[in-house]
């Protein structure tokens, strides 16, 4: 309650009542001494006395308000100091804990730019640039780091999140200022401003070793380690993705299944480690003869299948030709410097002539390459129209 008077009305107060005191003891003392001591000797003394208790007691209270205010003040200025410290001290112990982020911490509106208010020192760790250099977009803006799509899709997040008035958490690639890309973590919530404004508040954290590791954990999960093909796995998703599309806008797509002839032979005459370098070979010659719309996958040993998209059975036959006679005329490097003549027999199976499903093709492309391997190898075989009855 007292806190609200202001300290004018405070010592008016005091001065006032100091006042009416002063005057009604003076008022009424001098009265009851007149009437009490009528001799003026004894007045004379009382009077005196009567002085010297007034002075005694105004400053016995002036002593007690004063070493109250004075305690007070002590109290208040120990309690400002102590808040002071405490406050520098986390402030030290934000700003060690923000300059140690592997990334950084940053305040900044949400805008087109991402203008940025604050940026922790870890910026120029991250980004290339210093943080006056991104303060108020100073030379480059947060937003010019990003990818054009990325950005749409981030404001679309964030906008979100600030709807639900939630926090929010994205990943997202940035060119630094040398040129080069890193991926980034973000997490952060809106803040209201005193003015009411909202601004974000967050953190950017580098997570390009962990994209990397996810990459390479990824292309592991994808890839066949010798040739660096796609899998048996990630080769019927293709496949099926493929089909998928072709039977949507009524396209024909081609199999070709492609198998070594007597490449037994190749491990058994030179070893292991040569039939190994033929199969990488092999493998890249296939893939620097075909277009960049079809997809190679090796299935398993040294069997292989080629997708091929909006192929019908003409241009699939020529291409399985065109493949065979490419591998007959190029012998087949063996790691040592010799090489080896190697040929392949093919199969092809075509949508939607052979059959309707991913599994129904493959069938229909190695039962025609089993043909291919009776006709003598080195040769490409269609699959019979009637496969198509027992494939479906
Ligand atoms: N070097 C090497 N050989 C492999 C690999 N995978 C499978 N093979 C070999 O491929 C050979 C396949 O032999 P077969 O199935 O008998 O067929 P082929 O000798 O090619 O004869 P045809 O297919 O009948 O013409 C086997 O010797 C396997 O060991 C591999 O990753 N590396």
């Amino acid at each position: 309650m007292n806190e609200n008077r202001t300290p004018l009305r405070r010592a008016g107060w005091a001065a006032l009542v100091y006042l009416i005191a002063g005057f009604a003891w003076i008022a009424f003392s001098d009265t009851a001494a007149e009437a009490w001591f009528p001799d003026p000797q004894t007045l004379s003394l009382v009077q005196t006395w009567k002085g010297f208790l007034f002075v005694l007691t105004t400053g016995l209270v002036l002593f007690v308000v004063l070493l109250r205010q004075l305690t007070k003040d002590r109290a208040l200025l120990t309690l400002q100091h102590n808040q002071r410290q405490a406050l520098r001290k986390r402030e030290r112990q934000l700003q060690v804990l923000m300059d140690n982020l592997p990334g950084m911490a940053y305040r900044c509106r949400y805008d087109p730019h991402w203008t940025m208010l604050f940026v922790s020192q870890g910026c120029a760790r991250l980004t290339g640039y210093e943080p006056e250099d991104l303060i108020n977009n100073r030379v480059a803006s947060y937003a010019s780091l990003m990818d054009g799509e990325d950005n749409e899709r981030i404001m679309t997040e964030v906008q979100a999140a600030l709807d639900k008035d939630e926090s929010f958490s994205l990943e997202y690639a940035l060119t630094r200022q040398d040129g080069s890309r890193i991926w980034v973590w973000e997490r952060g919530r809106g803040v209201e401003e005193e003015d009411g404004s909202v601004v974000l508040e967050g953190i950017v954290l580098d997570i390009s070793d962990r994209k990397t590791l996810e990459n390479e954990l990824e292309e592991l999960a994808t890839r066949d380690p010798l040739t660096g093909l796609f899998n048996r796995r990630e080769m019927s998703r293709v496949l099926e993705e493929e089909l998928e599309r072709a039977r949507r806008y009524q396209r024909p797509m081609a199999v070709l299944w492609v198998d070594f002839d007597h490449f037994k032979d190749v491990n058994d005459t030179f070893g292991h480690a040569a039939g190994d370098s033929v199969l990488r070979s092999i493998s890249r010659l296939l893939l620097g003869s075909v277009r960049s719309v079809d997809t190679i996958g090796r299935f398993g040993g040294e069997e292989f299948v080629i997708v091929l998209p909006e192929m019908d059975l003409e241009e699939a036959r020529e291409t399985a030709e065109r493949l065979r006679r490419k591998v007959a005329d190029e012998p087949q490097p063996l790691g040592n410097g010799q090489t080896v003549p190697l040929t392949i027999s093919v199969g092809i199976a075509v949508y939607p002539d052979h059959g309707q499903t991913a599994s129904a093709l493959c069938a229909a492309a190695d039962t025609a390459m089993y043909l291919a391997k009776e006709r003598g190898r080195n040769c490409v075989a269609m699959a019979h129209l009637h496969d198509r009855v027992h494939n479906q």
